[in-house]
């Protein structure tokens, strides 16, 4: 039995204890799951978001979904580990840490159904899960390292959305480079958009930067362009949700805007995010399944109703930014620069 702590997540050895996101910063609460359609509604209802936390959450659910059907026969189990993985993949369509993470803990019971008891299978998945959290956190600190050479001392960034502690399972990792660079001594200020609709940037970027005491100025999505315009900004690093075998990348919503802004102003335009976010079987953004979600959170600012009842909405929740626009991807790895499809299936050969 292990545990594990960060900022988004704790794994305590049968219980996965989620902060709440939906009501940060207003409440701080805890989200208890101890079965694996608790860890799927923990990534549906969006308790827990942010492509490598849900990865990590979806190892957790598995081995919990483990944990409950271990005393069945070993092909009633199958079945079972079958369906645990249906119900967990069918959560959100846009970020490939989940499909990743799947796919991993299934290989894994298949390497070791054979020859262990389904008690022994659930340890050993349950270690596997951990794995994978405490793996995050590690490559989100060499991510940090090789992205903070890129930036100098006195650089101000620009982010959108959240890809911090609390979108990983802990440290980030746009928001990883950020730290990185000012751990390695570096005086680095930065502008939060809040990122319409959700607001995971005035939400959480900035609940998560403040708690660091890292100099931080939030901006509505709108004044990016003026903000640009004014030279306040020296670069822009966001996260991802998926990454297409030819740079394209998909993030969220208000990404692709913010990425055409740089070009124009001649900003450089990052994008932090680990091997497990490439998805060498998705050719380019044009097949990446975007998620579209409720309109409510489009009618509603949080939680305040703004607009007529019967107005007609449209809320995707991501947009795929075209690897022309795409300065560098940095990864645990190394920074990969264009051309980008030549240039990230490499990461992979070595
Ligand atoms: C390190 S997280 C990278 C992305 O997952 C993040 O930028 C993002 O788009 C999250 O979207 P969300 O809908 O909040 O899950």
């Amino acid at each position: 039995m292990g545990t594990l702590k960060g900022m988004s997540m704790e794994w305590t050895g049968d219980t996965l204890i989620l902060i709440d996101q939906r009501y940060i910063p207003v409440e701080e609460l805890y989200v208890e799951c101890k079965t694996f359609e608790e860890a799927a509604v923990g990534i549906k209802d969006m308790i827990v978001r942010g492509a490598p936390a849900i990865g990590a959450t979806a190892g957790f659910g598995y081995t919990l979904g483990s944990f409950q059907f271990e005393t069945l026969t070993k092909k009633d189990y199958m079945d079972k580990m079958k369906e645990v993985k249906e119900v967990l993949a069918a959560t959100r369509p846009t970020a490939v840490n989940l499909f990743w993470a799947l796919d991993r803990m299934e290989k894994k019971m298949n390497d070791v159904i054979k020859n262990n008891d389904l008690k022994e299978v659930s340890k050993i998945l349950e270690k596997e899960a951990l794995l994978i959290a405490e793996e995050d956190i590690k490559i989100n600190k060499e991510m940090g390292k090789n992205g903070a050479e890129l930036l100098k001392d006195g650089d101000t960034v620009l982010t959108h959305c959240n890809a911090g502690a609390l979108a990983t399972v802990d440290y980030g990792t746009a928001l990883g480079v950020i730290r990185a660079a000012i751990e390695s001594g570096k005086n680095i200020k930065v502008y939060a958009d809040e990122t319409r609709p959700y607001l995971q940037g005035a939400r959480l970027t900035v609940w998560e930067l403040m708690q660091d005491n890292i100099d931080t100025t939030l901006i509505s999505d709108n004044m990016a362009g003026w903000v640009m315009k004014q030279g306040k900004i020296n670069a822009v690093i966001v996260g991802a949700d998926r990454i297409a075998a030819n740079g394209d990348t998909a993030n969220k919503i208000g990404t692709y805007s913010v990425s055409i802004l740089a070009k124009k102003h001649g900003i450089p335009m990052y994008i932090a995010a680990p091997l497990s976010t490439i998805d060498l079987n998705t050719p380019t953004g044009e097949e990446i399944p975007i998620e579209e979600r409720s309109h409510n959170e489009v009618r509603f600012c949080h939680k305040s109703k703004m607009v007529l009842d019967n107005v007609k909405v449209f809320n995707p929740a991501f947009d795929v930014t075209p690897n022309e626009l795409i300065t560098a991807i940095i990864t645990e790895k190394g920074v990969v620069k264009p051309p980008f499809k030549e240039n990230l299936r490499k990461l992979f050969e070595d």
